[in-house]
C-alpha cells in the first residue's frame, strides 16, 4: 500500500477513532498535546519523538510549552494526511505509554 497516498475523509475518521487524543485540523493536520509532571519529562519525551521521527524519516511540528508538548503531523510532500502521519502518531503514543508505565 502506498503510505504516501492522501487519506480519504472516511479513512482519516477511521484511523483517528483508533488513536487517543489526536484531533484533525482543517483535514490537513492531526495534533495532540501531552502534559508531563515536569519540564524535564516533557523535554525527554521530545527527544524520544525526535529519535522516532529520524528513524521514520517523518517529522512532526513540535511545541514545548513548559510541561505541555504539542505535536502536529502532516505529510509535506503529499500536501496533507497520509498513513505516514497515522503511523507516526501511533509510535509517539507508544512512547507516551512507556513513560506512563514508568510512573
Ligand atoms: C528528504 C526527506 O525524505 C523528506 O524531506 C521527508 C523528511 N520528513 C518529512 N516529514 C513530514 N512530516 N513530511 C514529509 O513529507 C517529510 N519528508
Amino acid at each position: 500500500m502506498d503510505r504516501n497516498r492522501l487519506l480519504t475523509e472516511d479513512e482519516l475518521a477511521e484511523q483517528l477513532a483508533l488513536l487517543k487524543g489526536w484531533k484533525a485540523e482543517e483535514g490537513k493536520r492531526i495534533a495532540k498535546s501531552y502534559v508531563f509532571p515536569a519540564f524535564a519529562e516533557a523535554v525527554a519525551f521530545v527527544n524520544r519523538v525526535a529519535g522516532i521521527a529520524e528513524t521514520m524519516n517523518h517529522h512532526p511540528f513540535i511545541a514545548i510549552d513548559y510541561r505541555r508538548v504539542t505535536l502536529r503531523l502532516t505529510t509535506w510532500h503529499s500536501g496533507g494526511l497520509t498513513h505516514l502521519d497515522i503511523d507516526s502518531a501511533k509510535a509517539y503514543d507508544g512512547e507516551q505509554n512507556h513513560l506512563l508505565d514508568k510512573e
